[in-house]
């Protein structure tokens, strides 16, 4: 325990999301440990109480403190797992003792294995409760203190939610209950795809009539996935799935919908990609994601041209196949050879 009383909260991350997420926690007068990979952001934050480097907008509470040891997090029962998602596992290795409860924040699918984050927290800390905090949440608007509502689905089902919720809430964070672990991660990885298609629409002016057939398109693609792994589809239809997509595929403000905007006026994917300092998930989960629907037998036209997008493909071209696809039934479930992939 901590002077306020309540125990400090972990957050292994500090980028935008890791920061804010500790910021909305700190809000209270809760002891937040932050850890960050970069040392050098580790005493900034100490010092100046802002991540100039991730999260410039946001000043932070001085019950923050910042560590690059991970071990600093072994009185936290409850750790906030906030790292990009292809450095989850190797970062999680490092724990040292198991929390309680681990709770996954990052959005995205383990390249190469197809595993989702769930799997890849629990073979890092076994002993660890497994939950999923996901819902549309852009950082810097959490670490203003705007309302923000989330799904939190609860692995360990309504015991862990009745530790972790009084925890996360605060009065403008509101976590909804769920124990759909899987929807609420596909819900989160899938629709960074898809908002990398969304801002290849407005990057190519194709207007918003366009947009919003993209945003319902790919929820369908959402939904055929998420029922294939064992998500539920109400799961899909809340704050983790449709409430994201329709947030990130919105916005400027969202990078995946940035870097597909940026891709539609005809920047090159590669030059997009070389020496980025912030995380585009949807372009690590684009390729794993196409070949799991593969697998799976799941049409994903939307999900598969993105990934051809992000090879080099031309978007113009990309969006004439799309159009030329065969015309059928909005509530057709077609097989993946249907898929330009
Ligand atoms: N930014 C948001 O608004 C937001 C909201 C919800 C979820 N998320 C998710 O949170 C996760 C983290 O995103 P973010 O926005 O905080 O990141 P960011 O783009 O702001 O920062 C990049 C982060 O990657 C870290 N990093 C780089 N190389 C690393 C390595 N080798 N090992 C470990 N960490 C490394 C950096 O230290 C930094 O913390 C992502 O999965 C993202 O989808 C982000
Ligand atoms: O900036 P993005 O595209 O990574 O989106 C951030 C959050 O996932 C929005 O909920």
């Amino acid at each position: 325990m901590t002077a306020t009383g309540k125990a400090p909260i972990g957050v292994i991350g500090a980028g935008a999301w890791g920061t804010a997420l500790a910021q909305m926690l700190a809000s209270d007068g809760r002891e937040v440990r932050l850890w960050a990979l970069e040392p050098e952001l580790v005493e900034r934050i100490n010092a100046d109480h802002r991540n100039p480097v991730y999260l410039p907008s946001a000043e932070l509470a001085p019950t923050i403190r910042a560590t690059s040891t991970l071990g600093d997090l072994g009185d936290c029962a409850t750790i906030l797992a906030v790292t990009p998602a292809q450095h989850l596992g190797k970062v999680l290795g490092g724990l040292r003792a198991a929390p309680r409860d681990l709770v996954l924040c990052s959005k995205g699918i383990e390249a190469g294995s197809g595993r989702l984050m769930n799997a890849v927290v629990t073979e890092a800390a076994p002993d660890s409760e497994v939950a999923v905090l996901s819902g549309p949440t852009f950082a810097h608007e959490v670490a203003a203190g705007l309302p923000t509502a989330v799904t939190l689905a609860c692995g360990g089902g309504e015991d862990q939610w009745d530790r972790l919720a009084p925890a996360i809430a605060r009065p403008s964070f509101r976590p909804y209950y769920s124990d759909d672990v899987v929807g609420a991660e596909i819900g989160g990885s899938v629709k960074n795809v898809l908002a990398i298609a969304c801002g290849v629409v407005d990057g190519l002016g194709l207007g918003q009539n366009a947009r919003a057939a993209l945003i319902a398109r790919g929820y369908a693609e959402m939904l055929r996935f998420g029922e294939a792994l064992g998500a539920r589809p109400e799961t899909l239809a809340g704050l983790c799935g449709l409430g994201d997509l329709v947030l990130t595929c919105s916005s400027t403000s969202s990078r995946n919908f940035s870097l597909g905007k940026a891709l539609g006026e005809g920047q090159s994917a590669q030059s997009l990609m070389a020496d980025r300092r912030t995380v585009a998930e949807g372009a690590h989960t684009a390729p794993v994601l196409t070949e799991l629907a593969m697998r799976h037998g799941i049409a994903m036209p939307i999900v598969a041209a993105v990934y051809r997008l992000l090879g080099g493909a031309p978007a113009r071209e990309i969006v004439s196949e799309l159009l030329a696809r065969p015309l059928r039934s909005e509530q057709d479930e077609p097989g993946a050879q249907d898929s330009p992939a």
